[in-house]
């Protein structure tokens, strides 16, 4: 069917809105589906439809596709990190509505170049999975628990055979009652390995009431935990656990941000240390969402996950007449493939940092791509601590935000 057909399908009530690609190419179907909402609600949707990829790629991403989000991109670095993956310089696209942003951590980028780099490691590599079951008590609870934990071999031998790549690294068992939790962590290698370990652990399940009482309720229970504030990511981890650090001489703090070590890390412990711990946060850092949000739309992550992204710990102190900066991501979602990072304009901002794709050995390229972001993050980390400490903040927002 050509546009027209399609409108009038829909009008007619013979084709529903969502099974247009049943009858067209990807194409047609949204720009259908563009005229039907033009038509219903008086909007105009030129932008929206004149997005720079073939529709059909996107098909495993969307449903009910009607155009694209457009986010205007900016480039920040070089980044010079000395990492376990990446040995830099590299350069991070960022993706924001956020005007001062990319000019912050581009200055806190300027400033690691200028004390000679960071480093940053991926300490951990565990994405997760918990489902919970159903027993009829707590000996039963206790049963299973235990049958579970005398058999992670064989769960593993059952969850990895759904997988070329994922490795199970371990399951710890949690009991609430009658209730049993089993959060199954994998390496994931360059994926980001939601879809990976959901069908994984959905095999070692069946495993699990095959040969215990208990039954499976839901394949996600919550202690995973995805997408949710939660403290069980904060403290052990989910996805990669990173950490960057950088020791910035006095001078360069004084010209990259107008301010003394002393007054940066002051603002620091009273800012992130003690005014994030009596606002209950779970985050104690300035704002490492924003260059993970950014990074993340920028490279096709799946954008939910920024929730655990901010589970982040900036330090900072004088040391050696200088000042020594440090942020910890303790779980930081990311993949280099699958997901969003297989269409067109992600895989070009993969290309840029020189990431796309598997890595070798695989895993090399995801974990690359965590030590970027998080020593971007930490140089957005520096700068904003930089203006707060030298009340630059509402000028420079004032000048580039509006
Ligand atoms: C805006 C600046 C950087 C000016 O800072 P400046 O020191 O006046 O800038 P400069 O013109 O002297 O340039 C210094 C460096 O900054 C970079 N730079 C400078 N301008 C640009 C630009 N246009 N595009 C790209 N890069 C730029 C660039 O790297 C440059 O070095 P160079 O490369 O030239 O050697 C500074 O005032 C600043 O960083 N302010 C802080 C703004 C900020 O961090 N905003 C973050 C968002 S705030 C928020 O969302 C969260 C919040 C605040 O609510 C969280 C909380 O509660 O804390
Ligand atoms: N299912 C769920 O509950 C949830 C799903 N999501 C969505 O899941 C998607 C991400 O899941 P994810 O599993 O990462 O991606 P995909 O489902 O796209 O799967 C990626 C696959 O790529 C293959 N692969 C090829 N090369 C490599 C390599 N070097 N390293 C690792 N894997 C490789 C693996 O296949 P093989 O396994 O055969 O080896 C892997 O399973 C996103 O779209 C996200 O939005 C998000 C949250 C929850």
């Amino acid at each position: 069917m050509d546009v027209d057909a399609l409108v009038a399908a829909v009008r007619n009530g013979d084709v529903r809105l969502h099974e247009l690609e049943q009858h067209a190419d990807a194409d047609d179907a949204a720009a259908a589906r563009r005229r039907l909402l033009a038509e219903e609600t008086g909007a105009e949707l030129e932008t929206v439809g004149a997005y720079a990829f073939d529709a059909a790629v996107a098909e495993p991403n969307i449903e009910n596709m009607f155009g694209a989000a457009q986010v205007p991109m900016g480039i920040v670095g070089p980044i010079a990190v000395d990492g376990g993956a990446v040995d830099g310089p590299a350069h991070l696209p960022l993706a924001t509505t956020e005007g001062a942003l990319l000019a912050s951590v581009n200055r806190g980028c300027a400033a690691i170049r200028a004390a000679e780099g960071a480093t940053a490691r991926v300490l951990k590599n565990a994405m997760t999975r918990a489902p919970v079951f159903r027993v009829s008590d707590v000996a039963e609870a206790s049963e299973t628990a235990a049958w579970v934990r005398e058999h992670v071999d064989r769960l593993a031998e059952v969850a990895e055979s759904t997988t070329s790549h994922g490795e199970l690294r371990g399951v710890t068992p949690y009991v609430v009652g009658d209730s049993v939790f089993f959060r199954f962590a994998y390496d994931t290698k360059d994926a980001m390995g939601m879809n990976m370990a959901t069908i994984a652990t959905e095999a070692a399940c069946e495993t699990i009431e095959a040969e215990t009482p208990a039954e499976l309720v839901a394949l996600s229970g919550n202690l995973c935990s995805d997408k949710k504030p939660a403290a069980i990511n904060s403290i052990e981890g989910r996805g990669r656990t990173v950490a960057a650090d950088a020791l910035i001489p006095r001078e360069v703090v004084e010209s990259y941000f107008g301010t003394t070590p002393e007054a940066i890390a002051e603002a620091n412990t009273r800012k992130n240390l003690v005014g994030s711990a009596k606002a209950g946060a779970l985050g104690f850092n300035a704002h490492v969402a924003n260059t993970v949000a950014a990074a993340f739309l920028a490279t096709g992550q799946d954008i939910a996950q920024v929730v655990e992204g901010s589970n982040a710990i900036t330090t900072a102190e004088t040391r050696d007449d200088g000042l020594y900066a440090s942020l910890t991501i303790a779980s930081l979602e990311v993949g280099t493939v699958g997901g969003g990072t297989k269409l067109p304009t992600q895989r070009e901002a993969l290309d840029i940092v020189g990431v796309r794709g598997g890595g070798d050995p695989p895993g090399s390229n995801a974990d690359a791509l965590a030590e970027i972001i998080t020593t971007a993050a930490l140089a957005g980390e520096l700068s904003l601590l930089g203006a707060l400490a030298s009340n630059h903040l509402a000028s420079a927002h004032e000048e580039l935000g509006r």
